[in-house]
């Protein structure tokens, strides 16, 4: 017999189709910007972890890039980070959006599931907020059909519905541990990791679908001021051809500055203080395919 008032600890990670809202809900159950989200599909490429502290356990959500099929090494390195991740959590929900009918890229991911027995699974229904009730009862009789799911939780992050819930019902499926890192930590990223996701999250902004994965983003320094609160950040965003840097650029600048400005304010709001940020745009040509320049930036 297990106690229910044992504290719990563990590790969830969710899974889903790109743009299906797993690094909102990463955000939203922490209460802080930890994984970035964007409205471009498969922006998420590492396995950032966000905490959540309660009173009952401790959750360390793993955001990890989408599932697909790969097409490039980079492709290749994303899945191998899928795949390693998914074999060492104790809990992996399956997010399906309310307003979208279950496709086969849904079936798909939920039928790899079936590699990962360690793991408890649980079904969540995100954005309910736009869907009608009929709806959402209907995607979580479809969704019901999937597998034999320890949980199924409709949830939306826009309107925080039932976040509650799901965290509690996360925490009781975890292991009896103590807390695996202190109270007031987020996430386990460094700074500097964080400061760079928040660099790509503004670079990402508006631009064409084909640019996404074409966009890395290094840091070369960050230099504490002593003479007033003010951090330094000086950063590169990578992009794979000369005509990507133009659109990245844009005329005059302009798009460059825009992209400084929010990331400025993003970075302000991680650190609590004042940033000066310089950032060059840089050409690595084909990236994706080239191993060494994948070690590189970060891959
Ligand atoms: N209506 C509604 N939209 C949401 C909700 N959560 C996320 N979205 C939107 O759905 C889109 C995708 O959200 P993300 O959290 O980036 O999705 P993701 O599954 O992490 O995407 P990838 O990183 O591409 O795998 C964004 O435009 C979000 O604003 C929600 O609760 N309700």
């Amino acid at each position: 017999m297990t106690d229910s008032s044992e504290f719990r600890a563990g590790f969830v990670t969710f899974v889903g189709r790109p743009n299906v809202g797993k690094s909102t809900l990463t955000n939203a159950l922490v209460g802080e910007k930890v994984a970035i989200t964007s409205s471009k599909p498969q922006t998420t490429r590492r396995a950032i972890r966000g905490l959540v502290h309660r009173e009952d356990g401790q959750l360390v959500i793993v955001d990890t890039p989408g599932m697909h099929r790969p097409r490039t090494l980079l492709g290749e390195r994303l899945n191998s980070i899928v795949q390693d991740t998914l074999g060492e959590v104790d809990v992996i929900g399956l997010c399906i959006p309310a307003n979208e009918k279950i496709g086969p890229g849904d079936r798909y991911i939920n039928e790899q599931l079936d590699s990962f027995p360690r793991a408890k699974k649980v079904a969540i229904v995100t954005k309910i907020d736009a869907s009608s009730r009929p709806g959402v009862a209907e995607q979580l009789r479809a969704v019901s059909e999937l597998r034999d799911w320890d949980e199924i939780i409709p949830i939306s992050s826009f309107d925080s519905i039932q976040l509650d819930i799901l965290a509690t019902e996360l925490v009781k499926l975890m292991p009896v541990s103590h807390a695996l890192y202190p109270d007031d930590a987020v996430t386990d990223e460094s700074t500097e990791s964080r400061v760079a996701e928040l660099i790509r999250e503004a670079a990402l902004e508006g631009v064409m679908d084909e640019l996404p994965h074409s966009i890395a983003v290094t840091i070369d320094d960050m230099i504490e001021r002593e003479d007033k609160d003010l951090l330094e950040v000086f950063a590169n965003i990578f992009v794979e051809r000369d005509s990507q840097k133009g659109i990245i650029i844009g005329k005059g600048g302009e798009r460059l500055q825009d992209v400084g400005a929010r990331a400025r304010s993003e970075i302000e709001k991680l650190v609590g203080k004042q940033i000066f940020l310089s950032l060059r745009v840089k050409v690595a040509k084909e990236w994706q395919r080239d191993s060494k320049q994948l070690g590189r930036l970060g891959f």
